[in-house]
C-alpha cells in the first residue's frame, strides 16, 4: 500500500472518464486541497482529504501490509501526462534543418527537396532494431523524466513494410519494457517515399493493400493515420486509406490543415476520427463539424513555435464545444523536444488555454485521444495509480514557473519510476 500524504492540492480532473471535457468543462479540475491518495496493486484506492486518507490506511493497513508513504506536503499531484501525438521511433536528427529554416526555406521545401520526413526514413530504414530501441528507449527515458506516463507512438519513417513493421516492433518492444505505456499508431502514409515519387497513386495503393492488412493482423498498432497537407496525401487520398484501416479494425487519426487550409477537419468529422491533430488552419466549418461528431483536436503549440508559425485557434475550438487535447509532437523535425510541460506553458501563452484548460488537456482529453479514458487521464478510485507529483504549491504555478522541470516524483501503475531527489547535485566533498 501507497500513501500519498497530504499533498497542498490533489488535482483529480475526475468525473470524463466516459468522455471527454468540453467547453467549460475543461475548466473544472475537481480539486482536494491538503489531499491524500492511497494506492493497493497499482490501483488507486483512495483520493480524499488527508483526514479521511489516514483513517483509510490505518482502517486497511493492518494485517502485515507494509506501508509506504510518500509525503507530499507543498507539492501537488496530477494524474500521469498523456502524450497522444509522438513520432517516438527514428534513427538520427536534423538540426542542419534549422539553418536551412532560418536562412528561409520552409518546412514544405525542405521535404519537397527530399529532405524532412524522407531523410528520416532513409535513416531509419538504415537503422537495425537495437539501435532504434536504444535511442527511442533514451527519448522514453526524458518523457518519464517529465512527467509523461503513456504516450502514442506513430510508425512512418519506414514507408515500406518491412520498415513500418521494424518500427512498429521497437514500439511494442518499449511498450512492455519501459515504465512509460506506449500505444501505437500505423502511419505508413506519413509522406510518400522517393520511390513512388512519380506515382504517388501507386504508393497509396501499397500502403492499403500491402501494409494495413498486415499491419493490423500482427496486432502492431490501434490507430491508423494519415498526413492530409497539399503536396503530401489528398483528402481523397486521406478518405480511402483511412477507411482501408478502419475495416482492418484500426481507428482513423488524421495529421489535418497544419501548412495550409485542406478540408482536414471536415474529414476528420466525417470519417469519425478519434482525432484532428495540428489544425492550425482548420476552417471555421471544419471546427464546427468537429465539435459535432466528437473529433478531439490534439493540439501542437510546441511545432508551431518551432516552425514560426502561427499556432491554432484554441479558443475558438473550446468555444466551438471540441475537447481539445495537447501533444509534443516529439519528431526529429519540426518538434524535437519532450517536454510536455513546456507545451502547456505555451499553450497557456501562445494559445491562450487557461491553466485548468491545460492540465484537462494533457490527462484525461489527452487519455480519450488514445481510447485510455476509462483506465488513465483522472485520479479516481479504481483507476490505474498513474500519477505525478510536482514540486508546486498549486496548479497554476505549473504554468507560471514557465520552461524549468518541476517534476517531484513520477508513479506508474502503484510504483515510483522516478524521483527528482535521486538526480540532484551533491555538494562537492572536500
Ligand atoms: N507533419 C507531419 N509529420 C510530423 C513531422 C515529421 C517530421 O518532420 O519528421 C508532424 O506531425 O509534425
Ligand atoms: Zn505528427
Amino acid at each position: 500500500m501507497i500513501h500519498i500524504r497530504n499533498a497542498s492540492q490533489v488535482v483529480t480532473v475526475s468525473g470524463a472518464s466516459a468522455a471527454p471535457k468540453r467547453g467549460k468543462e475543461m475548466e473544472q479540475l475537481d480539486i482536494i486541497e491538503g489531499g491524500g491518495v492511497v494506492i493497493e496493486e497499482g490501483v488507486i484506492v483512495f483520493v480524499g482529504e488527508e483526514e479521511e486518507a489516514g483513517k483509510y490506511v490505518e482502517l486497511h493497513g493492518g494485517n502485515g501490509k507494509e506501508v509506504t508513504v510518500i509525503p507530499a506536503e507543498g507539492k501537488i499531484v496530477t494524474p500521469g501526462l498523456i502524450d497522444p501525438h509522438t513520432h517516438l521511433v527514428f534513427a538520427g536528427s536534423r538540426e542542419f534543418e534549422l539553418n536551412l529554416r532560418l536562412q528561409g526555406a520552409s518546412y514544405m521545401d525542405i521535404l519537397n527537396a527530399g529532405g524532412g520526413i524522407l531523410h528520416s526514413t532513409l535513416q531509419t530504414r538504415e537503422a537495425d532494431e537495437e539501435q532504434l530501441l536504444m535511442e527511442a528507449g533514451k527519448r522514453l527515458d526524458r518523457f518519464l523524466t517529465h512527467g509523461v506516463t503513456t504516450i502514442e507512438a506513430k510508425s512512418g519513417y519506414g514507408l515500406r513494410l518491412e520498415d513500418e513493421l521494424k518500427q512498429l516492433r521497437v514500439a511494442r518492444t518499449l511498450d512492455s519494457t519501459h515504465p512509460v505505456d506506449v500505444v501505437s499508431t500505423f502511419m505508413g502514409a506519413h509522406a510518400v517515399p522517393a520511390e513512388y515519387k512519380h506515382d504517388p497513386e501507386a504508393y497509396v495503393r501499397s500502403v492499403i493493400e500491402d501494409m494495413i492488412p498486415v499491419v493490423a493482423q500482427a496486432g502492431l498498432a490501434e490507430f491508423c493515420d494519415v498526413f492530409c497537407e497539399e503536396g503530401v496525401f489528398t483528402v481523397e487520398q486521406s478518405r480511402r486509406i483511412l477507411q482501408a484501416g478502419r475495416e482492418q479494425g484500426l481507428k482513423p487519426k488524421i495529421h489535418a490543415d497544419e501548412i495550409v487550409p485542406f478540408g482536414g477537419a471536415e474529414l476528420a468529422a466525417e470519417v469519425g476520427a478519434v482525432s484532428a491533430d495540428h489544425l492550425l488552419h482548420a476552417s471555421e466549418a471544419g471546427i464546427r463539424a468537429m465539435a459535432r461528431s466528437g473529433v478531439i483536436a490534439v493540439l501542437l503549440p510546441g511545432t508551431a513555435f518551432f516552425l514560426m508559425a502561427k499556432p491554432a485557434d484554441a479558443r475558438a475550438m473550446i468555444a466551438a464545444g471540441v475537447p481539445v487535447a495537447l501533444s509534443t509532437d516529439r519528431n526529429p523535425g519540426s518538434s524535437p523536444t519532450e517536454s510536455l510541460p513546456f507545451m502547456m506553458n505555451l499553450a497557456c501563452l501562445t494559445m491562450r488555454m487557461t491553466p485548468a484548460e491545460v492540465l484537462t488537456a494533457c490527462t484525461i482529453n489527452a487519455a480519450h485521444a488514445i481510447g485510455r479514458g476509462d483506465r488513465i487521464g483522472s485520479i479516481e478510485v479504481g483507476k490505474q495509480a498513474d500519477l505525478v507529483l510536482f514540486d508546486a504549491p498549486n496548479y497554476m504555478y505549473l504554468q507560471y514557473h514557465y520552461a524549468v522541470n518541476l517534476v517531484d516524483t513520477v508513479i506508474k501503475k502503484g510504483r515510483p519510476v522516478y524521483e527528482q531527489s535521486a538526480h540532484q547535485f551533491r555538494p562537492t566533498q572536500s
